[in-house]
């Protein structure tokens, strides 16, 4: 079974992510992320810290998407695994649409279409929701921002995850992000813990 991990920078995906490995160790997951579990992930950071094309950032994304999927995602799903990825395709359906707005046309489209045929949808996505405001109040403490992480973009970037929440109702679980870290994790751990027994169960049904 496939989850994701998705929302705004700042809304605490990492924090969720890192404490879901312990917390669902009885499942064994496999615990990645987007961008940076393959080698591409390198290109990736430097393309966001150089300022670089915004077409060229976005094949690299989904370059690396795709050694994601050959290099971790597939063995794992093939063995039955359950993986748990901080940021996947949504990424880039979001973020990607606010930055090549205006460069192309129609970018969610080209978007989804770049994707088409060879990517694999998670069968679950849990949406991390924090206001913008909190969000760069949380990202404004580091020490180098990313290009993404402006009041503008994010706004938008939230904006176009609820799109696609409207679009899927039945993938999406949607947590509020501003809730005590502790209490995300036991509802998130939880959700994921009971629809991956459900997968097996009807998996056992089948034979
Ligand atoms: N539920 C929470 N309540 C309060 N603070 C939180 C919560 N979750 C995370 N934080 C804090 O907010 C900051 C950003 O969290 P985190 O790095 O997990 O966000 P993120 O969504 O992974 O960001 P990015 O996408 O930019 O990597 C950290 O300082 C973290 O300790
Ligand atoms: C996967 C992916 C990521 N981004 C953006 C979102 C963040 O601002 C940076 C780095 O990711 P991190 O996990 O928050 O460190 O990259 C993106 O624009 N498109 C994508 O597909």
């Amino acid at each position: 079974m496939l989850v994701t991990i998705e929302g705004i920078d700042g809304s605490g995906k990492s924090t969720l992510h890192k404490t879901l490995g312990p917390y669902l160790a009885d499942l064994d997951p496999v615990i990645t992320c987007e961008p940076g579990s393959t080698w591409i992930g390198e290109a990736v950071r430097r393309a966001i810290r150089e300022h670089a094309d915004p077409i060229a950032e976005a094949l690299l994304f989904v370059a690396d998407h795709a050694a994601h999927l050959r290099e971790v995602i597939r063995p794992a799903l093939s063995e039955d695994r359950l993986v748990i990825s901080d940021r996947y395709i949504d990424s880039r359906l979001v973020y990607q649409q606010v930055t090549l707005d205006g460069i192309i046309p129609d970018p969610l489209t080209w978007l989804r279409a770049v994707h088409h045929g060879w990517t694999i949808m998670p069968d679950l996505t849990i949406l991390l929701a924090v206001p913008v405001p909190v969000a760069l109040e949380r990202t404004g403490k580091r020490e180098s921002g990313e290009h993404f992480e402006q009041e503008s973009v994010l706004t938008k970037v939230q904006e176009y995850y609820m799109e696609l929440v409207e679009e899927d109702t039945a993938r999406f679980l949607i947590l509020d992000g501003t809730l005590p870290p502790e209490h995300i994790l036991r509802v998130a751990g939880e959700v994921i813990r009971f629809r991956y027994d459900e997968m097996n169960r009807k998996k056992k049904k089948k034979y």
